[in-house]
């Protein structure tokens, strides 16, 4: 579970989130969105303690991550928009690696395994990461997300630049993982795939949630219109 209480970070004058508060719980998928600049970022690098907050607190199984770092980053996956992997290993060699780093050990068919549930196609298992697309790399973040069994997911616009069916296709992966009871948040630009895929969406705007609610409560075209409002006042 993530939780953001008054969560604040300034530089200098510059205020980038102001004293979010929000909740996601396990079985959530908590959508941001937001222009360019709205603090999306902001917020998922407050979870991961790549940041400090000037005040509040950024939370994770009722841990202060500020204070539980390790505690805290033990339990959660995190999915850039670029993955970083190394491109001369192979996608399961980057995930016994990564595994590795994160103090887990799995045989080459449980590798093996953990890959082609996160949708990666045999042929490739075995094939360096340089010929992968990226819709590819992101199935090796979610089959390291499901290696390391986390109970967090932190998405940093993970579909950005993917084709449809990719996108689709790490949709459907995120609500397996819903399905298993992880919580996850997602910075994205893609109203059609919050609508579809989040249970929950907030919009943010220069540092602020403006709004925030369930995926369910609104259409996709009352979300459209909610979202351009907020753009443009
Ligand atoms: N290290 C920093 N120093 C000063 N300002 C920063 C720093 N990091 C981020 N900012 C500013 O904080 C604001 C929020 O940035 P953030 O990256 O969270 O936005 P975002 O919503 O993720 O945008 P995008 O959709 O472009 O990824 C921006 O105005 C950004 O310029």
């Amino acid at each position: 579970m993530l939780k953001a209480t008054n969560l604040t970070k300034k530089y200098g004058n510059f205020t980038a989130l102001n004293a979010l508060n929000l909740s996601v719980e396990g079985g959530d998928i908590f959508c941001l969105l937001g222009a360019n600049g709205a603090g999306k970022s902001t917020t998922i690098n407050l979870f991961l303690n790549f940041i400090e907050p000037t005040t509040g607190e950024a939370a994770i199984n009722s841990l202060n991550v500020t204070q539980y770092p390790g505690e805290t980053k033990q339990v959660l996956a995190y999915i850039p928009e670029n993955l970083m992997l190394y491109s001369n290993l192979t996608g399961l060699e980057n995930l016994d690696f990564f595994c590795g780093l994160g103090g887990k050990h799995y045989s080459r068919e449980q590798l093996e395994g953990l890959l082609e549930q996160s949708g990666l196609q045999k042929a490739f298992i075995h094939r360096r990461v340089s010929s992968y697309s990226k819709g590819m790399r992101q199935k090796v973040g979610i089959a390291l997300a499901r290696a390391r069994e986390a109970s967090v997911l932190l998405l940093d616009e993970p579909t950005s630049g993917l084709d449809p069916k990719a996108s689709n296709e790490f949709s459907e992966l995120l609500l397996e993982m819903k399905g298993k009871g992880v919580a996850t948040l997602m910075a994205t630009h893609d109203l059609f795939r919050a609508k579809d895929t989040g249970t929950h969406i907030g919009i943010m705007k220069e540092g602020v949630l403006v709004e925030q609610f369930k995926s369910g409560d609104v259409s996709f075209q009352d979300l459209e219109k909610l979202y351009l409002r907020h753009m443009h006042n």
